[in-house]
């Protein structure tokens, strides 16, 4: 039995710095790199940047979509991809954002977090928006094998505004409530708990409370979107530790040379560790 997926993060970002590292194929990244866009190409890209990057990286996040958009083939890469990663010893976390009635999210939590099953990482990202309970199933599945998941919160992108900072009653934002709830789940767990939450560093300071989540915050919008390095502790404050800032497109552009992306992982983790003091 694995050690809980708190306790597994917190390790690995001791050892090999907070960063996580986005594996988004896109098309116009898969051109760049002088592959065709079809499934070969997919392939040669994906397995190329895990190779280079994982046992760099405390986390590697591949997108599910740009697998997902080859059939079968995709999918099989993906596979390949998550395996490669772990015997790298990053963890996997697998970006999928799923989200559904409970009786369905069951059958997501069976596919990317139990135990055997082909597509099972170390934590998938899950969409609160059908109600923070119906993601019960997951969240007792990924404590029940170690694993975790990552709730969207305060996304990066600007069209999360409406919805997220709707008033929730009692004062509360509806990102704060999804904050609150996950926080309720790592109550009492130590290093933190297994339920970790999205909050994009494109964010304005002072959006959202983090400080009594006790567990691990992915904050996309780095890189590509226009955050820096720089913007994390304004936005994040006290929180910084708990903090994983992910960039995929930003760390990819340097490719298909494994040393030169390797030498951008590096650059960027002591960016972080310079920052984190
Ligand atoms: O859950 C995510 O990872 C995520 C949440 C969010 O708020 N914003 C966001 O950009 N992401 C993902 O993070 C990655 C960002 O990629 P880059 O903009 O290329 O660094 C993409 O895979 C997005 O799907």
């Amino acid at each position: 039995m694995r050690e809980a997926f708190g306790k597994r993060l917190a390790d690995a970002v001791s050892t090999r710095g907070p960063l996580c590292a986005g594996v988004d194929p896109h098309p116009s990244l898969l051109r760049d790199w002088g592959l065709a866009t079809d499934a070969s190409g997919l392939e040669r890209f994906a397995l190329t940047a895990t190779e280079a990057i994982a046992e760099h990286v405390a986390v590697l996040k591949p997108q599910s979509a740009f697998f997902e958009a080859h059939g079968a083939a995709g999918i099989a890469v993906l596979q390949r991809v998550i395996g490669l990663a772990g015997e790298a010893g990053a963890l996997v976390l697998l970006d999928v954002k799923r989200g559904d009635i409970g009786s369905t999210m069951a059958a997501y939590a069976s596919a990317y977090l139990g135990e055997g099953s082909p597509l099972a990482a170390d934590a998938i990202t899950v969409s609160p928006y059908l109600g923070f309970d119906s993601l019960e199933p997951a969240l007792r599945q990924a404590e029940a094998t170690g694993r975790g998941v990552f709730v969207l919160a305060r996304t990066s992108n600007p069209e999360g505004e409406r919805v997220q900072r709707a008033d929730a009653g009692g004062g509360r934002t509806v990102a704060q409530s999804v904050i609150d709830a996950a926080a309720l789940r790592n109550a009492g767990t130590a290093p933190m708990g297994h339920v970790g939450v999205v909050v994009g560093a494109t964010n304005e300071p002072g959006q959202v409370e983090l400080t009594r989540l006790n567990g691990p915050i992915l904050a996309p919008g780095f890189g590509a979107q226009g955050a820096t390095v720089r913007d994390l502790p304004l936005v994040f404050g006290d929180a910084l530790p708990r903090v994983l800032p992910a960039t995929s497109r930003a760390l990819l552009r340097h490719g298909p040379d494994p040393a030169a992306l390797r030498a951008a992982v590096l650059s960027v983790t002591d960016q972080l560790s310079q920052l984190l003091g």
